[in-house]
C-alpha cells in the first residue's frame, strides 16, 4: 500500500515573505499542494495573491522563503532555479497566443524534447484532449475566445509541467461558456496529475475547483482546508462575509452565554464581559407571520422570535432577498428565501436564527 505519509509535496513554499516599500504583501505564507490537487489562493483583489503566484513562477524574487518542488529546492534567499527550467506551467486571464503562428506551433512552443513526430504526437494528443483537433492548422484569430483559451490550456500542458499556476484564468469567458471551460479543465489537470495553484477572487469558482481552499487577507493565509470545511467553520466574521453576505448581532457574554433578542447563544470558554459578534448567513434567518402581536413559540434549536417589518424585498430568480428593520434597536437583518418571496413594505414578521449555523466571534480575538 502506498504510504502518502512518505510522499513529498509537488509544490511546497515555506514562509514566503515579499514587501514593497517597506509594506509586506505576501506576509508568511506557507502552502503544500499534492500532486493532481488543486489548491485555489482565495482573496480580495490587492491581497498579495498575483504575488505570490510570481514568487513561484520565478519573475519575482521573495524576500524570505523558500520553494520546493518534489522536494527539491528551487529557490531561497540565494539559490534560484531560472523560471523556464522549474518546470511550471502558466496560464493567465491575458493567455494570448501567438497570432502568427499556427494552433499546431502554439502548442508546441514550449515543447523542446523529443523529436518531430514525437512533438507533432504530443500536439494531436492534446488538442484531441482539448476537443480542437480539427483545428490544428488554423490561426488564433479563427477560434472563438473559449477555444482560444483551450488552446492556451494544450500550450501549458504540453511540455507536462510538474505545476499549472492559472492567475484567473476564466474571468474573460462569459459565464455560461465559462462553467463548461472550468470542468473541462479541471478533468484534464487531473488526468494528467498537475498539482495546481488556482488564483481567484471569486469564492464559487473556488468552491466549485479546488480540492483545497487558502483564504488570503492582508497577505496572509488565514485559513486554509476543503471548501465545505473553510465554509462551514470559518475563522473570523471577515471569512463568513467573503463567501456570502453576512447578518451580526453584537452582544456581551455572561456564564458563557452571548444574551441577544433572540435568546442566549453558546458562548464557550469566552470571558464573561467581552463582546461578541454572532455572526450567520441570510438562509439561516427563519420567518414567520404576525399571528394577532406575536410569533411563534421558542424552540432550543431556533431560540426566541423578534418582531421587526420588512424594509424591502427582492426577486433574485432562484430565491427572494429580504431585509429586515429589527424593532428593538433598529438595526438591519437579511433573509434569502428559496422561491418567490415579496412581502410589502411595513408587513410585520417574526424571525428566529438557525442556531446551529451561527458563528460567534469575540469581538477583539486574543492573538
Ligand atoms: N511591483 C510592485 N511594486 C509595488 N507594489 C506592488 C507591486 N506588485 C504588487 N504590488 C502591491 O502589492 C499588493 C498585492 O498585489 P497582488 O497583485 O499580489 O494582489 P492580488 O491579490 O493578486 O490582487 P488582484 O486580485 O487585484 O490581482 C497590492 O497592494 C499591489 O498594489
Amino acid at each position: 500500500m502506498t504510504d502518502f505519509t512518505e510522499m513529498h509535496p509537488r509544490l511546497e513554499i515555506k514562509n514566503l515573505q515579499r514587501a514593497y516599500g517597506g509594506r509586506a504583501v505576501v506576509d508568511d505564507v506557507s502552502l503544500k499542494i499534492m500532486p493532481g490537487q488543486v489548491t485555489c489562493l482565495l482573496g480580495p483583489s490587492g491581497c498579495g495573491k498575483s504575488t505570490t503566484l510570481r514568487m513561484i513562477a520565478g519573475v519575482e524574487m521573495q524576500d524570505s522563503g523558500t520553494i520546493h518542488v518534489d522536494g527539491k529546492l528551487i529557490c531561497d534567499t540565494v539559490f534560484r532555479v531560472p523560471p523556464e527550467r522549474r518546470e511550471i506551467g502558466l496560464m493567465f486571464q491575458d493567455f494570448a497566443l501567438f497570432p502568427h503562428l499556427s494552433v499546431a506551433d502554439n502548442v508546441g512552443f514550449g515543447l523542446k524534447t523529443g523529436n518531430k513526430a514525437e512533438r507533432r504526437a504530443r500536439i494531436e494528443e492534446l488538442l484531441e484532449r482539448v476537443d480542437l483537433l480539427r483545428f490544428i492548422d488554423g490561426y488564433p484569430h479563427q477560434l472563438s475566445g473559449g477555444e482560444q483559451q483551450r488552446v492556451a490550456l494544450a500550450r501549458a500542458l504540453a511540455p507536462r509541467p510538474k505545476i499549472m499556476l492559472m492567475d484567473e484564468p476564466f474571468s474573460g469567458l462569459d459565464n455560461r461558456l465559462r462553467d463548461d471551460i472550468r470542468d473541462e479543465t479541471l478533468g484534464i489537470l487531473k488526468e494528467e496529475g498537475t498539482a495546481v495553484l488556482l488564483v481567484t477572487h471569486e469564492p464559487e469558482e473556488a468552491m466549485r475547483m479546488a480540492d483545497e481552499i487558502a483564504l488570503m487577507r492582508d497577505g496572509r493565509i488565514v485559513q486554509q482546508g476543503a471548501p465545505y470545511n473553510v465554509y462551514t467553520r470559518p475563522v473570523d466574521r471577515a471569512s463568513v462575509a467573503f463567501f456570502s453576505d453576512a447578518n451580526v448581532l453584537r452582544a456581551e457574554v455572561t456564564g458563557a452565554l452571548a444574551h441577544t433578542v433572540f435568546g442566549r447563544f453558546l458562548a464557550p470558554g469566552v470571558p464573561d464581559g467581552t463582546q461578541v459578534d454572532i455572526v450567520f448567513r441570510p438562509q439561516h434567518l427563519r420567518i414567520d407571520f404576525d399571528r394577532g402581536g406575536k410569533g411563534p413559540l421558542p424552540t432550543s434549536t431556533d431560540g426566541t422570535a423578534a418582531r421587526a417589518v420588512v424594509a424591502r424585498a427582492r426577486f433574485m430568480g432562484n430565491e427572494s432577498l429580504v431585509e429586515f428593520v429589527m424593532d428593538h434597536d433598529g438595526s438591519t437583518l437579511r433573509a434569502t428565501v428559496p422561491n418567490v418571496f415579496l412581502p410589502q413594505p411595513g408587513a410585520v414578521m417574526w424571525l428566529t436564527v438557525r442556531r446551529d449555523r451561527c458563528f460567534v466571534f469575540p469581538v477583539h480575538p486574543a492573538r
